[in-house]
């Protein structure tokens, strides 16, 4: 579950934001979408306190982020925010399979390469686990990326305009994707995006 409350944020005093409340329940999707340039990063890094709001709250199940100190905030994120950024960030020099076990290290949990296999089967790149994640296509790595993120079951998964670059067809692969996982895991999915495409695969939707 991921609630916020009365969120503000600031770049300085010329650029201030006043987002929307937002609710997301277990296993439930939320759209939420916007022009370029209406904040929606901003808002996800804030949802994964990467970004540290100006006022208001932030909660997942029954974590108040924002009263956690930094420390505190990184050590829950790495085990139960799942992030898929808009563009995939990978160590180049590891293995695809270590990008995934990366993951389990960062949250200190011990590494599963059981659960990185079935993800990578899931997801349809079991055969590219050797590989360096720099030799992979693009929807590979988002794929990977989408896998990475749902390493350590975590209880919300935040994902950035996942579909801006892609083509129809792999546009509704991926959401298709991300669904079905985050349904699996029983997480809330948080998407944002300017991507009208994504607007009838979405129930529930919030305009910034
Ligand atoms: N570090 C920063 N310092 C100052 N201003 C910033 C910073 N990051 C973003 N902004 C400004 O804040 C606004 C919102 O940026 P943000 O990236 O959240 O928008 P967005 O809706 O995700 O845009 P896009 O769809 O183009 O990715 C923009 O006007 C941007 O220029």
């Amino acid at each position: 579950m991921l609630a916020t409350n009365q969120l503000t944020f600031a770049y300085g005093p010329s650029r201030q934001f006043v987002f929307p409340d937002v609710y997301c329940a277990d296993r439930e999707a939320l759209l939420i979408l916007g022009r370029s340039g209406t904040g929606k990063t901003t808002f996800l890094h804030l949802l994964a306190l990467l970004l540290r709001p100006q006022s208001g709250s932030v909660t997942m199940n029954q974590t108040e982020l924002t009263q956690l100190s930094p420390a505190e905030t990184a050590a829950f994120r790495a085990s139960h925010v799942g992030i898929v950024y808009q563009k995939p960030h990978f160590v180049s020099s590891l293995s695809v399979l270590d990008n995934l076990l990366l993951a389990n290290y960062l949250a200190e949990k011990p590494q599963n390469k059981a659960r990185a296999r079935e993800l990578a089967g899931q997801l349809g790149f079991g055969d590219h686990l050797s590989k360096k994640a720099n030799q992979l296509s693009q929807g590979e790595q988002q794929r990977v990326s989408i896998a990475r993120a749902m390493m350590n079951q975590p209880g919300v998964i935040l994902a950035d305009e996942p579909t801006s670059s892609l083509d129809d067809e792999n546009t509704a692969r991926v959401v298709d994707l991300l669904r079905q996982q985050s349904e699996q895991i029983g997480a809330s999915l948080i998407v944002v995006t300017h991507d009208q495409r994504l607007k009838d695969a979405f129930a529930n939707q919030v305009l910034l």
